[in-house]
This record gives structure tokens, C-alpha cells and sequence, in this order.
């Protein structure tokens, strides 16, 4: 038996469930008027609504005392104290250092670390707005039109969901593309229209070994070569984000374009720093530094509001709650906001490579379920395919809907009708309809007998489908920076709940490796028979039938 299911708080909570699964929203509504306002959070101009939930106060009095029993508030003080809370690395967690505005000192091993974090943001500045103004000259004298972020994983999807949300911020100026694909499709598509003498390469990698974007780094060099670059000319045209200094030099980029960041920054918590240097290119460095402090508040929120009105420790523990003792696999994360759209996929990472895990820290197997499945698309794209599946399906599946009171597009009726779609769904899955009112429904449309009865069980909602309802007022930088840390903060809490160390990734290694063995393989005409019968048949049925 786990310490974790050993707790106090947990077998309360266990046992609350059996009463909370009999007990519908409908009827808590119905029998609580202030139900709103008992559980709702606030935060600057956001609100959290998470009253659409199977809680009641006892609920959540019972999530805090196992936040407390669990030792959340201790946590946080050793995560921004910079204390190697990443144990199977040896490493401190203190992406917060790098949107400290407050510039408070920030200690690793002795050393405050804010000097490192301003200077490498000058850098950035001085950069950015080079390249942005036209002062920053190609090789042949021309101005920067068009960026190539290349990088994957963390040094991909963090500039690409940012700058995606973000375009209103950076029309205009500079045209932004991403290659993370090994597929040699992803860099043919993004070079076709692309002219060397007015690109620039952004070349991103936490460890500058990565086999992806190394491949894609030189791919993008051989292109510039070939296309009438010279080798000095690279200075002009490629720059690095790297841990990596000498594996940047070797590459042949000049250090002095080399923008630095620390092993103290997982690559998915990586876009506050240099990571994000496309991003500050594309919407400029005085809104990136917005988006840092959107980031730099909820830090602070994070750590002094009390856990009770603590935004990113509410939306954790309703999760744990619905994970451990509701049986949910997933959370769906549903952006109102076609600018979000990549948000979602954003959090895949974010949250299942943090909290994808099956050991303890200390290495013991679990006995209880850790990290949820994380998906969604945008609203209303969503309801028109999977939604049929949350309101009438076998699976709970908490959701979080997220929108912002004011549209950047304020075009015709469209945001009302977005909105009152957002509103509509919540309400729905909350509410569902029952036998009788589908009954009363299908007598008022004429229908009696064996038709309505046959008719009856397809169109009852069952509702106590939970929900949380973000409103914010609008999608700024530092609106965003706010909502990114959120969800951080919300993983963490939850890999504290599950005692697991949500800032290592060893689960991404074995593929690595069986691929480096493999690639060689694929090169010649032998039959390979050293694998598994399925592997050693796939990689024979290619060899036969490659092309040469
Ligand atoms: O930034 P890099 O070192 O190139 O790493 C890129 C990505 O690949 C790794 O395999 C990890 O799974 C990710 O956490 C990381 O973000």
C-alpha cells in the first residue's frame, strides 16, 4: 500500500466518492442558489467557474486536506527556491526564474541565477529588434522576411502554440515557420517558397542532440549552401537556443549567435526563456516580456493565495478527484478561441510528459493512477465531432472550456454565437435530459407508441458531466502567459499529490534508441532477422520494397 492511499484524506475522499456518485449536478444546483459564487475563483480578469463539478464543499475541504496532508505548500517553496526537486536528474525546476520580474534573487548552488536570465533577455532585445526594424542585414544585404523555428518537442510546440495565439500581436512583421518533422515533407513544404538571402534559421535544442532537429539543422544549411550561401554567410542566416554551447560551435554556428538557457529548464517548461525566441521575434520583445509577466503573477498567486482560493491548485485537485476516485482517463482542454488552437496539443506535452509516469520518486511502482490523457480541439470544431461521445458515450470526461470575453474579430454575431455555444455545452453536460422531458419532447413532435418508445433511450442526456468555465477578458500576451502558467502550476500540484517527478522524461529514451540501432539496418539489401517476427517483417517488407 502507497503512502499516498494511506492517508487520511484519501480514504475520506474514497469513501465521499461512493455518497458524491449517487448525487447529480442538477439536484446540487437546484438545492444550493449560491452555487457560483461558492465555487468560483478569481484571478486579475479571469474567472474560474468550476462549479459544474460532482463536489460539494465537503468535497473540496477534503482535495485541501489532501493538498496539505501531501505537503503542496512545501513543494512550491522548494520548486521556486531552486531546490533539485528534478531528483532522477539532479536538477532545480525554475522555469519561474525566467519571468521573475521582481527580479528577487533566485539561488542554484549559491549563485542567483537573475543576472544569467537578464542578460541572455538583453540579448534577446537587441536581437529582436535588429532583425524586426530591417537593421539586422542578410549576407547580401537584404532585410529578414521569414523565420525557420527548428526544433521539436519543448523547442517547438511552445513558439508554435504562442505565436499561433498571439498573431494579432506580430501581423504583418515577420512570416513564421516551424519544422520539427523528421519527415524531410515537413522541411521540403516549408523551404519551396522560401528565398535563402531573406530567412533566418532559429535553430532550437535544449541539448543540441537532438536526431530530428540536427537532421533538419543541416538540411536547412545545405539548402542556404546550395543556394549560393557561403560558409561565412551562415553567421547571417542561423542562430542557436542551446544548453549545448559546444555542440552549437561545432555545428559551425557562431557562439556569438548563440543564445544561452540552463539545465534548470525542462524543454517543456522552456518558452520563457530563449526557447521563446521566435515568438519575441515574431510579436517583438516588449510582448514577450508581457507574457512573462502574465506568467510572473500567477507564479505569485501560485504561491501565496491559500490553497482554498488558489486557482491552479483547485483545477488540481478536481482533477485527482475525478482521476483516482471517478475513474477518468482524460481531460479534455477546449480553447473557445480558434486562436488557441493549438493549445491543446501544447498541454499533450506539458502535462503527459510530466505526469505520464508509473514510479514514485523514490522508484516504487503506484498503486493509484497518475497523469491523465490530455486532448481537444477548439470550440466549436469539437462539438461538431467528438463532444457526441462526452455527453452521451461510456467515459467521464472532465473538460475545461476556456474563452475570452472580448474577440479580437469582433465580426457580425459571430463571438455571441460563439459564446453562447461555450455557455450552451457547459450547460448541457451539467444538465443533460432526463426520460421525461425527452418523453414530454417527443409527444409535443407528434410521435407515440412504438416509435417514441424506440426513439426514448437515444435521446437522453445523462448531464453530471463535469466542467471548469475560464472566461478571461481578452487574449493578450500577458493573458496567455497567465493561462500557460496555470496549467503549469495545476501539473505540479498533481505530481505532488502522485509523488512523481513530473520533470524527467526517461519514457522517450527507449524509442531513441531502438531507432539508432535500427537506421543502419535500413541501408543495405540483407534480411534482417535480429528483432521480434513483426519488426523483422517490417523492416524486411520496406527493405524489399524501397525504391533505391
Ligand atoms: O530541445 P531538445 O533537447 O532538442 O529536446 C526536444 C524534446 O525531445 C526530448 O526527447 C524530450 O522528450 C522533450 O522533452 C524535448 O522537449
Amino acid at each position: 500500500m502507497s503512502e499516498l492511499t494511506q492517508t487520511e484524506s484519501w480514504k475520506q475522499l474514497a469513501q465521499h466518492a461512493d455518497e458524491m456518485k449517487q448525487v447529480h449536478m442538477r439536484n446540487l444546483f437546484a438545492e444550493q442558489p449560491d452555487r457560483f459564487e461558492t465555487f468560483s475563483a478569481h484571478f486579475n480578469d479571469m474567472l474560474v467557474d468550476y462549479s459544474k463539478n460532482i463536489i460539494s464543499e465537503k468535497t473540496m475541504a477534503l482535495l485541501m486536506k489532501l493538498a496539505r496532508e501531501r505537503d503542496v505548500p512545501g513543494w512550491v517553496e522548494r520548486m521556486f527556491h531552486g531546490e533539485r526537486i528534478n531528483n532522477t536528474e539532479d536538477r532545480a525546476v525554475l522555469h519561474t526564474a525566467l519571468r521573475n520580474r521582481s527580479n528577487r534573487p533566485v539561488m542554484v548552488d549559491g549563485r542567483d541565477v537573475m543576472p544569467d536570465v537578464n542578460r541572455v533577455l538583453n540579448q534577446m532585445r537587441e536581437f529582436t529588434e535588429a532583425v524586426r526594424s530591417g537593421a539586422w542585414l542578410g549576407s547580401t544585404g537584404k532585410p529578414i522576411t521569414d523565420i525557420v523555428n527548428i526544433g521539436i518537442g519543448g523547442s517547438d510546440l511552445g513558439p508554435v502554440m504562442v505565436t499561433e495565439a498571439l498573431t494579432p500581436f506580430g501581423r504583418d512583421k515577420l512570416h513564421m515557420h516551424f519544422v520539427s518533422n523528421i519527415d524531410g515533407t515537413h522541411m521540403v513544404e516549408t523551404l519551396r517558397n522560401l528565398h535563402r538571402e531573406t530567412t533566418l534559421f532559429v535553430i532550437v535544442s535544449k541539448t543540441f542532440t537532438t536526431q530530428e532537429t540536427l537532421t533538419n539543422a543541416r538540411t536547412a544549411r545545405d539548402w542556404f549552401l546550395t543556394r549560393g550561401g557561403s560558409k561565412t554567410a551562415v553567421a547571417k542566416h542561423f542562430v542557436a537556443v542551446s544548453t549545448n554551447a559546444k555542440a552549437v560551435a561545432a555545428f559551425g554556428i557562431d557562439p556569438a549567435n548563440m543564445f544561452e538557457f540552463w539545465d534548470w529548464v525542462g524543454g517543456r517548461y522552456s518558452l520563457w526563456s530563449a526557447v521563446g525566441l521566435s515568438i519575441a521575434l515574431y510579436i517583438g520583445m516588449d510582448h514577450f516580456e508581457e507574457l512573462l509577466a502574465g506568467a510572473h503573477e500567477m507564479d505569485e498567486h501560485f504561491r501565496t493565495a491559500p490553497l482554498e482560493e488558489n486557482v491552479p491548485v483547485i483545477l488540481a485537485m478536481l482533477g485527482v478527484w475525478y482521476n483516482n476516485f471517478f475513474d477518468a482517463d482524460s481531460c479534455a482542454l477546449l480553447p473557445y478561441d480558434q486562436y488557441m488552437h493549438r493549445f491543446p496539443a501544447y498541454f499533450q506535452q506539458g502535462d503527459m510528459e510530466s505526469n505520464g509516469k508509473r514510479v514514485t520518486r523514490d522508484g516504487k511502482l503506484v498503486d493509484y493512477s497518475t497523469g491523465p490523457i490530455i486532448w481537444g480541439e477548439p470550440g466549436t470544431n469539437g462539438q461538431h465531432a467528438f463532444y457526441q461521445l462526452i455527453h452521451q458515450g461510456t467515459k467521464l470526461i472532465p473538460c475545461d472550456f476556456l474563452a475570452p470575453v472580448e474577440t479580437k474579430n469582433p465580426v457580425g454575431r459571430h463571438h455571441p454565437i460563439l459564446l453562447s455555444n461555450f455557455f450552451a455545452q457547459t450547460e448541457a453536460l451539467m444538465l443533460g435530459k432526463s426520460e421525461e422531458e425527452v418523453r414530454a419532447e417527443l409527444i409535443e413532435e407528434g410521435l407515440s407508441g412504438e416509435r417514441l418508445e424506440a426513439l426514448l433511450p437515444h435521446k437522453v442526456f445523462p448531464g453530471n458531466k463535469p466542467t471548469n468555465s475560464i472566461l478571461f477578458q481578452r487574449l493578450t500576451p500577458h493573458a496567455l502567459g497567465s493561462l500557460i502558467a496555470m496549467y503549469e502550476h495545476k501539473t505540479f500540484v498533481q505530481s505532488v499529490i502522485w509523488d512523481v517527478n513530473a520533470y524527467d522524461q526517461w519514457g522517450v529514451e527507449l524509442g531513441k534508441q531502438l531507432a539508432r540501432k535500427i537506421l543502419p539496418e535500413l541501408d543495405d539489401h540483407e534480411k534482417v532477422t535480429s528483432h521480434d517476427s513483426s519488426t523483422n517483417g517490417l523492416i524486411n517488407y520496406y527493405k524489399e520494397h524501397k525504391k533505391e
